[in-house]
């Protein structure tokens, strides 16, 4: 307390003059001190030329003192600790620790003094207070290391065994990075095979169905046809007979004919059909492209009827079918090619040739006629028409006509006479 040229004033007795050559000063010295808090100490100097007194004040805790101890958030333990480090990545030892007074931390790896490592050394560092050594983590930093721990009333060795994982264990990562990535691909290939799983159930289900409904177009369901409905309406019950079955190889297809609401005619040649070694010209009923299922479906009752109904003279016949690849909708029908085509377009064409040979008085038919009845309704005269009748019959002498539910009429070869039509001419319905 310290003030040169001051003299220095206590209020204790028990004080002794401590000057220094360039300060005077008094101090206290205190023995036998017990446990307190709060001592409250003031020292007061005055100054030999102003008398100006100056004073400090300060207080001290009398506490008792302890032997060193570790703290929990230590890396280090009295039982030692493992420590595992990755190499090149940092790592650190911490040796927090109390004691009172405070105590004095010296480091030791495998029992040599740690100023050795850290001299001269970036990749070692200790703390200002001595509690933290930090690395980077090498093999040659593997070992214990022991935190040495004094005060006055004890010391304690709390130690740590660093364990550096090598570049093999480095490995361990990528192994890690390749298992992982395995397990991903695992994942994937397991989640893509229960989609495929999954749609190729929803295909069998598919094909079960399309199965179902080939079995059905071929089988039909002859027993529950209603004598009430027409055939037409319930159409889909009739089997189809396989005996109408033509073999796409057989079938050359040809230029089109024509085309309906649904469905297109083409020209075509056969091979085989009935027995025949020469090819055989048909016309070939198929769907539109880009059809949909009715089209497909009115296409299959039309081959059921026609097979249901059964040859004859006056319509045209089937002559065939391609079933096998219904299931992908393709439904070819064979029938009988009429050279002439549309018969109402036909017949429009020729209405001015048309030679009525009905008696219409008697009803009786004269195929000899070459000129109209007198008084006949059906006269190309009293139709309005010029008559050219020599022409007609020699122009249409193989001729048949055919004549569809829906309004179209085809008109083509005859198949032979019948005693109701003119004489190489038919009109037949489907
Ligand atoms: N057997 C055949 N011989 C020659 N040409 C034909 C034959 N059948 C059809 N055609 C031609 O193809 C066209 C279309 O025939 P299709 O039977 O598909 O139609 P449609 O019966 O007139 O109509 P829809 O399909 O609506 O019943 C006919 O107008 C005709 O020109």
């Amino acid at each position: 307390m310290i003030f040169p040229f001051t003299r220095v004033k206590t209020s204790s007795s028990k004080t002794r003059i401590c000057d220094t050559k360039l300060s005077s000063g008094r101090c206290l010295n205190i023995t036998n001190i017990s446990l307190r808090n709060d001592w409250s100490f003031e020292c007061l100097a005055q100054a030999r030329i102003t008398n100006i007194v100056e004073k400090i004040s300060f207080r001290i805790d009398v506490v008792e003192k302890m032997a060193p101890w570790v703290l929990s958030s230590s890396t280090v333990s009295l039982e030692g600790t493992e420590i595992r480090a990755k190499a090149p990545y940092p790592f650190f030892i911490a040796c927090y620790v109390e004691g009172r007074p405070k105590p004095k931390i010296t480091w030791l790896k495998d029992g040599e003094n740690i100023d050795q490592i850290i001299e001269n050394n970036d990749e070692v560092s200790l703390s200002d207070d001595n509690q933290i050594l930090a690395f980077n983590a090498t093999k040659k930093y593997e070992g214990k290391y022991e935190c040495n721990v004094e005060n006055r009333v004890g010391n304690i060795q709390p130690f740590a065994n660093v364990i550096i994982e090598d570049e093999a264990s480095g490995l361990s990562d990528t192994n890690l990075v390749i298992t992982i990535v395995s397990l991903t691909i695992i994942v994937i290939i397991s989640f893509s095979f229960v989609i495929i799983l999954v749609i190729r159930n929803k295909k069998n289900i598919r094909n079960d169905i399309i199965q179902l409904e080939l079995f059905f177009f071929r089988k039909g369901n002859v027993g529950k046809l209603n004598k009430e409905c027409t055939i037409e309406e319930q159409a889909e019950l009739l089997p189809y007979d396989n005996a109408f079955e033509v073999e796409r190889e057989n079938i050359t297809l040809g230029k089109q004919l024509g085309s309906g609401a649904f469905g297109r005619v083409l020209l075509a040649q056969v091979k085989g059909l009935n027995g025949k070694e020469s090819p055989t010209r048909v016309a070939v009923k198929m769907c539109k492209f880009g059809h949909d299922k009715a089209h497909l479906r009115a296409l299959t009752m039309e081959l059921k009827i026609m097979i249901h109904l059964g040859k004859h003279l006056n319509i045209v016949n089937l002559l065939g079918a391609h079933t096998s690849n219904i299931d992908k909708g393709e439904l070819w029908i064979l029938v009988e090619y009429c050279k002439y085509g549309n018969l109402l377009k036909f017949i429009q064409r020729a209405k001015a040739q048309f030679i009525n040979q009905i008696n219409p008085v008697t009803s009786e038919i004269d195929v000899g006629r070459i000129s109209p009845f007198p008084n006949d309704p059906l006269s190309p005269t009293s139709l309005g028409c010029s008559i050219e009748y020599e022409r007609t019959l020699n122009s249409n002498h193989d001729s048949h006509l055919d004549l569809h539910p829906g309004g179209s009429i085809e008109m083509g070869q005859s198949m032979g006479k019948h005693p109701s039509t003119t004489s190489n001419t038919r009109i037949t319905t489907d």
